[in-house]
């Protein structure tokens, strides 16, 4: 298989595979190169039309960004050395939208119009199928699509050679560089020209990011100079932090204050004083001060004093960064925060609501809590949602047992008179004393309306994240629910399909998670789990591993997309949001809009 270009001869062969590939008919191996085969698999994946471009007008693109900023004089002058020949010249942001395309004479531009390769419309590999500028995204590597080769089959004219700029800094993927030209006039050079092209445009952000990194560093060293305490300063693609900030927090709650300065920083009000928990339950003020070179902003500095222990909650003398439960995995910032607090509350004696969505482990916290700090002592489980005639008698039997713990599950499925009697009980045994520790779990978010009565006897609510706000814990879960569920570790988990698991978004949390596994060693019981073992749910998966914050930015745009009933814009305007951004953000995160 040639590399770079297609023989004569060839492409009739190649055009009759890819019909055969489309008619979902067997095809002859070595056919068709392998990177274009594993395209052609992806665009099927995404049920890309193969006979027609159905593209909806994205966004005008914005062309006051950096990559723009450093790439239009590079593509410019490439448009003078080409010295009119039919070459379209294309930059697209790291999503595939193209952001700009320069004049190539009326023929072939005529052409792109009519397939939409133009500015505002998206070539990401999902939209379009195989293609030079979505495929060598997908795959972050250089990437020529001769005729045939294309998914769609109005691009079989086309021959492109599409190439990634990477950020010189951060080595994040900002856009890609394209060139296209009529499938007779393809030449392997092309690829090597695209290639000097996103490599001078890298050159061009290099400098340009210079200047803006050397003005964040100066105003990261100023403020280190006038403090003692802990400092760090971020932008997209740095952080920098002091000895103090280093020494005095760990991972995990570096992790927290670096997220809550990137959102503030990001939001209405940069210049902002805030109060922030840390996952060992200590308060944090933050300071954030923007920092803005040539008019923009370019970063921010931050200036962390660590407060008082929280009120009402016991804290060791040096509050220690990870915490052993029993039967529990997982570090990840928000999951330790939560357990620390079931922690604290239980140690103050005071009755616990714990909240969260289905599945996120309520039930369990509560139980290793127990077993940690009580080993040996009663503990008691009433399910209020299973509703059997009998389980008010059953409460009033533990409660009067007056020892140990005893959790009442989803308390928020129980209304009316068994709710009040619920309460009555509670009140009763109270009066009465001694009770044991008692704890209910609430999966949905309430008004508290009629819960109001029953909630008045658990002083403390506290929130359990859902497992897409700590999918980094996804890498511990797996090897232990494996060992669990398969003994003597016969069964592992290939790094690819745990970066499939860890790239979901879990609606069923780690209950779901178990349940999958669960399912997968009825057929497998030894070797490594591979992608292909994983049920369609862990398939749709988000481009890349989300941020706790960006989990939550993108549970914000989907509720606001239903309450909205999928109008972008309306949902935008609840938001805050621009119509720009909203367009981006749900294309980088995967959301599936629903449909008005
Ligand atoms: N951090 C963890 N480490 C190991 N196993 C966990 C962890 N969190 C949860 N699990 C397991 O996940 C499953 C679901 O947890 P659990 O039943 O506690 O969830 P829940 O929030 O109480 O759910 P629901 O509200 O739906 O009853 C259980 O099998 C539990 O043992």
């Amino acid at each position: 298989m040639p590399p770079s270009s297609i023989e004569p001869g060839e492409g009739s062969r190649l055009a009759r595979t890819r019909e055969q590939f489309l008619t979902a008919e067997e095809i002859e191996p070595n056919q068709v190169r392998d990177a274009i085969l594993a395209s052609w698999w992806r665009s099927r994946r995404w049920n890309v039309a193969a006979d027609r471009i159905d593209l909806a007008y994205q966004r005008d693109p914005d062309l006051d960004t950096p990559l723009s900023r450093s790439a239009l004089p590079v593509l410019r002058h490439l448009r003078e050395h080409l010295d009119g020949q039919p070459i379209s010249i294309i930059l697209t942001d790291q999503a595939g939208l193209v952001l700009t395309r320069l004049d190539a004479g009326r023929d072939l531009d005529a052409h792109l119009d009519r397939v939409k390769l133009a500015p505002g419309f998206s070539y990401a590999e999902e939209y379009v199928g195989t293609n030079g500028i979505g495929t060598a995204l997908e795959g972050g590597r250089p990437m020529n699509v001769f005729g045939h080769e294309h998914y769609a089959e109005h691009l079989e004219d086309l021959a492109c050679a599409g190439v990634p700029i990477h950020h010189p800094i951060s080595g994040k993927t900002v856009g890609a560089v394209d060139l296209t030209c009529w499938r007779k006039d393809a030449d392997p050079l092309l690829l090597a020209l695209a290639k000097t092209t996103a490599g001078q445009i890298q050159q061009a952000l290099l400098a340009d990011s210079g200047i803006r990194e050397l003005e964040l560093l100066q105003e990261y060293l100023r403020t280190c100079r006038r403090t003692a305490g802990i400092v760090f300063a971020l932008n997209n693609d740095v952080v920098m932090m002091n000895d103090n900030a280093r020494h005095a927090l760990d991972p995990a709650e570096q992790s927290v204050l670096l997220a809550q300065a990137a959102e503030t920083l990001a939001g209405r009000n940069p210049t902002a004083s805030l109060e922030v928990e840390l996952p060992s339950g200590v308060k944090a003020r933050m300071y954030c001060r923007p920092v803005r070179g040539e008019g923009r902003l370019t970063g921010g500095v931050v200036h962390v004093k660590l407060g008082e222990q929280r009120a009402g909650v016991r804290l060791d003398a040096v509050p220690s960064p990870r915490m052993f439960l029993p039967g529990l995995v997982g570090s990840g910032g928000l999951w330790l925060r939560g357990c620390h607090q079931v922690r604290s509350v239980h140690a103050t004696g005071e009755w616990l609501a714990l909240e969260g969505e289905a599945g996120v482990g309520k039930l369990a916290v509560i139980r290793a809590v127990h077993q940690h700090e009580r080993p040996g002592a009663h503990f008691a489980v009433i399910d209020a949602a299973a509703a059997e005639r009998g389980w008010l008698t059953d409460l009033r039997r533990e409660l009067a047992g007056g020892e140990g713990a005893l959790v009442i599950q989803h308390a928020d499925r129980v209304a009316g008179p068994t709710l009040r009697a619920l309460s009555r009980l509670l009140e009763q045994a109270r009066a009465d004393g001694p009770t044991p520790w008692v704890a209910v779990t609430l999966s949905q978010r309430h008004d508290g309306g009629e819960l109001a009565d029953l909630l008045r006897f658990f002083p403390s609510t506290v929130e359990l994240p859902p497992l897409r706000y700590h999918l980094e814990d996804i890498a511990a879960l797996v090897p232990f629910f494996l060992a669990k569920l398969v003994p003597d570790g016969r069964l592992v988990c290939s790094p690819e399909a745990l970066q499939m698991l860890s790239r979901s978004s879990w609606p069923g949390n780690i209950e779901q998670l178990w349940q999958v596994l669960r399912n997968i060693v009825q057929h497998r019981r030894s070797g490594a789990i591979l992608p292909a073992d994983l049920p369609p749910e862990c398939r749709t998966v988000s481009r890349r591993l989300l941020s706790p914050l960006e989990a939550m930015e993108r549970d914000a745009i989907v509720r606001s997309l239903i309450d909205w009933d999928g109008s972008k814009i309306k949902a935008a305007a609840a938001l805050g949001m621009s119509r720009a951004t909203i367009y981006r953000k749900i294309h980088e995160y995967g959301i599936v809009a629903p449909t008005k």
